[in-house]
């Protein structure tokens, strides 16, 4: 693991030293945005057009972040409009690579960097701002034209999904339709800070003042959606929404790893019936079982976390997800 500063690539952990043991997730730092005919302006350089065939998403199957980002592809049915493909689990010295590796075939989505070759995620980074400093996180939206990241942050890219590409489509599912926009946003804050990242902060803790801080919010968020999801169906009603599936990707890897690897141990999402049949819903959705590849998950996170796990050792269970 590692970053790139002015545009060299740094193999480093991340620091916590300075901040009493607490990871702190960065910024992204590609922040353009996809606009269909009407809304698109030539004159500015921050945005982009819908084209079918235009742009490339680089995920990684085991990031939950990147996930969204392929959830999206195929709620809105983007699949022949924008090509995908991803890295390979192990995220080591030269951060995400595309490496080969017949262990690792998905059936739907294949490694590697089908438009440069590039062996590493981080020439994407320097082809787009060659003295980029900062992280190099997945997913990738890169605009083949341009020859440049579009936007390397999911929140924004499943946002750009959801309505650009809609006369492209013909598909017109909002998941972030304006009634319940605030709504949306206010639980998105809470289950960001305390459950997508929550996770990450037990994890990366390297105190155990700054483990059990996050401990407590997580597992008090993860209680009050079982209550809420005993009253509803999705989140917020009885339509599936942005935050669903937000949420989603974070369940999916808990009891795989989340329970173990980053020490969320309270419970697993399997002694909360509500959730767990919430989590089977999502998964049952068309096109979206095929999205999650538990292999990818569990050996990038055993694999590539060597100052969480130093055997690299990956655990073979847990026996079921779902009641
Ligand atoms: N805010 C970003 C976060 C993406 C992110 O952190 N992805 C992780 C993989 S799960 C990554 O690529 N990490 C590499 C690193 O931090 O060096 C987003 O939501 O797109």
């Amino acid at each position: 693991m590692g970053l790139l500063v002015n545009g060299e690539w740094v193999d480093q952990w991340y620091d916590t030293k300075a901040n009493q043991g607490k990871f702190i997730r960065s910024d992204s730092e590609f922040r353009n945005w996809i606009y269909n005919d009407r809304e698109y302006d030539t004159s500015n350089p921050n945005h982009f057009p819908a084209e079918a065939g235009r742009y490339h998403l680089y995920i990684s199957l085991a990031c939950p972040w990147a996930h969204r980002t392929l959830v999206f592809s195929k709620l809105k049915q983007l699949e022949e409009i924008i090509s995908i493909s991803c890295v390979h689990p192990d995220m080591l010295e030269n951060g995400w690579e595309f490496k080969q590796d017949k262990h690792f075939i998905d059936p739907a989505i294949a490694i590697g960097d089908p438009l440069h070759h590039f062996d590493f995620a981080h020439q994407l980074y320097t082809k787009a701002k060659p003295d980029y400093s900062g992280r190099v996180t997945v997913p990738i939206l890169w605009d083949k034209k341009r020859n440049t990241i579009v936007s390397n942050e999911s929140s924004e890219i499943i946002r750009i999904f959801n309505t650009a590409f809609n006369e492209l489509t013909g598909n017109h599912l909002d998941f972030y339709p304006a009634d319940k926009a605030n709504e949306i946003d206010k639980l998105n804050e809470r289950i960001y800070n305390t459950v997508n990242n929550g996770v990450y902060k037990c994890g990366f803790a390297t105190t155990q003042a700054a483990y059990e801080e996050a401990l407590t919010p997580l597992f008090d968020t993860l209680m009050f959606l079982e209550d809420t999801l005993s009253k509803s169906t999705y989140l917020l009603g009885s339509e599936q929404t942005e935050a669903d599936w937000r949420l989603f990707t974070t369940l999916i890897r808990f009891d795989a790893v989340y329970f173990g690897h980053f020490k969320c141990n309270i419970n697993r999402i399997l002694d909360y019936p509500n959730l767990n049949q919430y989590m089977k819903r999502l998964y049952d959705t068309p096109n979206i079982a095929k999205t999650v590849n538990l292999q990818h998950i569990k050996r990038h996170y055993y694999f590539s976390h060597k100052t969480i796990n130093p055997t690299q050792v990956v655990p073979v269970g847990p026996a079921k997800l779902f009641r």
